[in-house]
C-alpha cells in the first residue's frame, strides 16, 4: 500500500495560497455567468457578492493573479474569465477515468457539466465482469483488470474513485501506480498517497451534518424568540457559520463539498 503525506503545503508552486485556489472556483462560475449576460465589467463588490465572498479577500485574491482591475470600472470580465481558467489549468482538456460504476459513477459519468470545465470523461472502470461493454453516457465500461493499459492509453491523470470504501484505497494504489496523480475520492474512507499525488474528498454526508448542526442551532434561536425554550448556550457561542468540523468556513459562500483528503 502507497504511504505518505495525504496533501500538499497551503502554497502552490507560484506561491497562490491553497485558499485563494479554492475559492477560484467560485470566482470562475459568476464571472461565466456574467459572460453569458455579455456584461463586460464587474466591480470587486459585485463579484464578491455573486461568488458568496468578502469583497476584501476577493481582491487579495486578485492580487495573486496580478488582476488588479480599473478604478472606477471594475474588472474586465471576459479576461479575468480568461486568467482564472488558466490559472486552474482549464484552458487544457483533462481526460479523468471513473473507477466504480455504480449508482454515483454512472451520474457523475451521465453529467454533462464536466466537460464544459475541461474535463473529459475519458473512461469508465469496474470490477464487474458483468459490466464490461456496457454503455453508460455513451461510453463503454472497461474491466479494472485493464486499468494500467487504460490509464495510460487515455493519458489519465485524475482519477475519481466511486467503489465501495472498501475498494478504495486498492484501487487508489493501482491508480498511483498507473501515473494517475491526482484522484478524487467519493467513497468515506481515508486514502493514503505517496508524495506527489494529490487527493481530494467529497463527502455529502458531512455537509450535510453541518447543515443540520446549523438547523438545530436557528431552531433553539427561534424557540428562545418565542419564549419557548432556553437557548442552548453551546450552540449560541459557536460563531455563526465560521467553525464546521472540516475547519472549513461558511459565511463567505467558501465552503465546498470538495475537501482535502
Ligand atoms: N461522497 C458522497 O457524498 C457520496 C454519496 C453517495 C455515495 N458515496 C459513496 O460512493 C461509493 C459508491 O456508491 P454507489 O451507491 O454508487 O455504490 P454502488 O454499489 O452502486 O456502486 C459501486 C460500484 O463499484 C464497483 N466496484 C466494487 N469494487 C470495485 C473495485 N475494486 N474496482 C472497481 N470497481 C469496483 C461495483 O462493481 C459497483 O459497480 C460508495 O463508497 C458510497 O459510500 C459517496
Amino acid at each position: 500500500m502507497a504511504t505518505g503525506r495525504t496533501h500538499r503545503p497551503a502554497t502552490r508552486s507560484r506561491g497562490i495560497p491553497e485558499a485563494t485556489v479554492a475559492r477560484l472556483p467560485l470566482y470562475l462560475r459568476a464571472l461565466t455567468a456574467l459572460s453569458e449576460r455579455s456584461v463586460p465589467t464587474v466591480s470587486s463588490e459585485e463579484l464578491a457578492a455573486a461568488a458568496g465572498v468578502n469583497s476584501a479577500k476577493l481582491r487579495k485574491d486578485f492580487s495573486y493573479l496580478g488582476s488588479y482591475g480599473t478604478r472606477g470600472v471594475g474588472y474586465d470580465v471576459e479576461y479575468l474569465v480568461y486568467q482564472i481558467s488558466r490559472e486552474l489549468g482549464l484552458t487544457q482538456d483533462w481526460p479523468v477515468a471513473i473507477v466504480g460504476i455504480g449508482n454515483l459513477g454512472a451520474a457523475l459519468a451521465n453529467y454533462g457539466g464536466f466537460a464544459s470545465r475541461g474535463f473529459r470523461v475519458a473512461a469508465l472502470i469496474d470490477a464487474d465482469p458483468a459490466m464490461a461493454g456496457t454503455p453508460v453516457a455513451g461510453i463503454a465500461v472497461q474491466h479494472t483488470d485493464d486499468l494500467d493499459r487504460i490509464i495510460s492509453e487515455n493519458g489519465v491523470s485524475i482519477g475519481v474513485i466511486t467503489t465501495p470504501p472498501g475498494a478504495a484505497q486498492q484501487v487508489c494504489d493501482r491508480l498511483v501506480a498507473a501515473g494517475v496523480t491526482s484522484i478524487l475520492n467519493f467513497a468515506p474512507t481515508v486514502l493514503s498517497v505517496p508524495d506527489g499525488v494529490d487527493v481530494r474528498k467529497v463527502d455529502l454526508s458531512i455537509e450535510l451534518q453541518i447543515l443540520a448542526f446549523h438547523e438545530q442551532r436557528k431552531a433553539g434561536e427561534e424557540a428562545a424568540a418565542d419564549g419557548r425554550a432556553p437557548v442552548d448556550t453551546d450552540a449560541d457561542e459557536a460563531p455563526p457559520m465560521r467553525a464546521t468540523p472540516t475547519g472549513r468556513k461558511g459565511p463567505d459562500g467558501d465552503m465546498p463539498a470538495v475537501m482535502p483528503a
